[in-house]
């Protein structure tokens, strides 16, 4: 099998064994999830990143489209200590180069050293030393991709109907598949919405609650969707999950700040503030609520960093989670999250909403 190399910045190359080739590079991040690599790989929110596995043998059990979150894979690259054939011809005919054999811990450790760094990959009969640099001197920084939502979001409405529970507006930041189907599951009608979707857009749907996705890169290149926030909060019930968290935060006058090297993983502990209970969570994000702004509480933290991962507002009707209840992969312990989302939007009195 042909050769790979992984350029990083700071200038090192490490070398690798190419297991599905091609030319790429992205923001450099790792995930502990020791399963559910199908469901990290059709994440949308890894656009634009080239994901390690720090768990040494990704592909174990297979390949299967049931579990994917999405219809492609989203990572720009694949960095793993071994990749099984399956995995590998998967990449592959998703023209997504795939890279092992290298020393994932030392990688891992690299980044929790240094941060979620860019990096460049060349991989197949023709890789280089010097490509890998190329790719990495082209390496846009994920600041920078500023309308990555129209790379990830659906381009019209999509309605999914439900039985007699609420009519959902969910703002497609870049979906996990999960999301619709959880609320699917607990009979809400959902109508999936463009990113950029306009406020008279969605006042015409007039929804019992406003769900703002999870998403690829730095919430503040999300302004259509923080506007949208803006102008809803306090007259429909708001909902967010991870990129949404950031979003609905933002548009209430909170901060967001890029983080060292992020949460990525399924044993994430989140402590509930309220009921000083922890559970065991399914983490993807490299950015985090600094500020919640005036009228949000944070109700949940991380309790390894105190990072805010629950906020609420019962006057206005906003509940976010930094973490995704859906899981897909993890831990099932956060499901109630649509519970309360779909309890709270049954609580929205049914005067029809405005936009002006
Ligand atoms: N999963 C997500 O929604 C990620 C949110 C955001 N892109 C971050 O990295 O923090």
């Amino acid at each position: 099998m042909s050769a790979a190399y992984v350029a990083l910045e700071g200038g090192s190359v490490v070398e690798a064994r190419c297991r599905a080739p091609g030319t790429s590079h992205g923001e450099l991040v790792f995930t502990t999830a020791y399963t559910g690599y199908e469901e990290s790989l059709t994440d949308p929110s890894y656009e634009e990143q080239v994901l390690t596995f720090s768990y040494p043998l990704i592909g174990n059990y297979g390949v299967r489209e049931e579990r994917f979150e999405d219809e492609r894979v989203h990572p720009r690259a694949v960095v793993a200590r071994e990749l099984t054939d399956d995995v590998a011809s998967w990449l592959e005919s998703e023209g997504v180069p795939a890279v092992d054999k290298l020393d994932t811990r030392d990688l891992v450790g690299q980044i929790r050293e240094g941060g979620a760094m860019k990096c460049g990959i060349s991989a197949g009969p023709d890789a280089s030393p010097e490509k890998a640099k190329d790719a990495l001197a082209d390496c846009p920084g994920m600041s920078d991709h500023t309308d990555i939502g129209a790379q990830v979001s659906v381009s019209s409405q999509t309605t999914y109907e439900g039985g007699d529970g609420p009519d959902v507006a969910l703002v497609d930041c870049g979906a996990k598949g999960s999301i619709v189907e959880s609320l699917l599951e607990r009979d809400a009608t959902v109508h999936v919405l463009p990113y950029d979707v306009t406020p008279a857009e969605v006042a015409d749907l007039d929804p019992d609650v406003l769900f703002v996705s999870n998403g690829p890169g730095d919430p503040a290149n999300f302004e259509a969707a923080e506007a949208l926030v803006s102008e809803f909060v306090g007259e429909v019930p708001l909902a967010g999950i991870c990129l949404g968290q950031q979003i609905v935060a933002r548009a209430l006058g909170g901060t967001t700040e890029k983080m060292a090297f992020g949460h990525r993983g399924v044993n994430q502990p989140v402590r509930d503030l309220r009921s000083d209970k922890v559970v065991m969570t399914t983490q993807n994000h490299g950015y985090t609520v600094a500020e919640p702004g005036p009228e949000l509480d944070v109700t949940q933290v991380n309790v390894n960093d105190d990072t805010a991962e629950g906020l609420e507002s019962d006057d206005l009707q906003v509940l976010t989670r930094q973490y995704h209840p859906e899981a897909n992969p993890g831990p099932h312990d956060t499901l109630g999250f649509f519970d309360d989302v779909v309890e709270m939007a049954g609580e929205q009195s049914r005067t029809p909403v405005t936009a002006d």
